[in-house]
């Protein structure tokens, strides 16, 4: 581990990841489309078409901790069972893209600190919400991803009835599967466990897809 000018300790390299599973396979890393029966993928980060304007990641990956993986199984079965499924905006945001999010849009309130670090950073955060089923088209929620308005805190009511029972399916069934909702941004969910701390993370997100696809393999073999 190093650490960077908040002396915060990340782990920057595949070797100090691999330490760490190896001490706990917990934190082993994986696809979320390897774990979640088909879940939709539309990482806002890997183009333009996002708050920032800018494109973040090299291409669409969507990546989270074995744990917060296997949680997000449980609710995509229950969601289905509801006609609905998840569709994910990120996972896995390594700790320098925060930091670069943080200077293009210097938001105390909306953006993941860098002087904290984010639980994207940690592999445990996800931003998604809910398809319907038979077309795939988004239920309509409050806001939409990344509006920095009040209308997107997950308790804001002067909303229509459908956007509220839209988004309180969303908030229930996550929370029953192990996720707390973010205060202020209703499509930001944290997996939950406080039995284990995982590791603020600043590997690029294509090195990380490579080595869960290299463990994939071997693992094959
Ligand atoms: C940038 C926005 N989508 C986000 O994820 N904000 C939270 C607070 C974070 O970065 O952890
Ligand atoms: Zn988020």
């Amino acid at each position: 581990q190093t650490s960077n000018p908040y002396g915060l300790p990340l782990q920057q390299s595949i070797e100090d990841y691999r330490k760490s599973v190896a001490l706990d396979s917990n934190k082993r890393m994986v696809l979320i489309a390897d774990f979640v029966p088909d879940v939709l993928l539309d990482i806002k980060y890997a183009g333009k078409e996002n708050v920032f304007y800018t494109q973040l990641y090299p291409r669409p990956i969507a990546l989270t901790r074995l744990p917060a993986a296997k949680a997000l199984a449980n609710a995509q079965k229950e969601f289905n069972e509801n006609g609905v499924g998840l569709k994910i905006y990120d996972g896995y945001r390594p700790y320098s893209i925060t930091v670069q999010m943080y200077e293009m849009l210097p938001d105390t309130v909306y953006m993941g600190l860098p002087w904290q670090g984010s639980k994207h950073n940690r592999g445990i955060a996800l931003d998604l919400t809910l398809v319907e089923l038979k077309t795939g088209g988004e239920l309509r929620m409050p806001t939409p991803f990344d509006a920095l308005v009040y209308a997107a805190h997950p308790e804001f009511k002067k909303l229509p009835e459908e956007v509220i029972r839209n988004r309180e399916l969303l908030k229930s069934v996550m929370k029953k599967h192990g996720f707390s909702v973010d205060p202020v941004e209703w499509w930001h969910y944290n997996y939950v466990d406080t039995s284990r701390t995982f590791e603020l993370m600043d590997i690029p997100i294509d090195l990380m897809e490579r080595e869960v696809l290299n463990s994939k393999s071997q693992k094959k073999e």
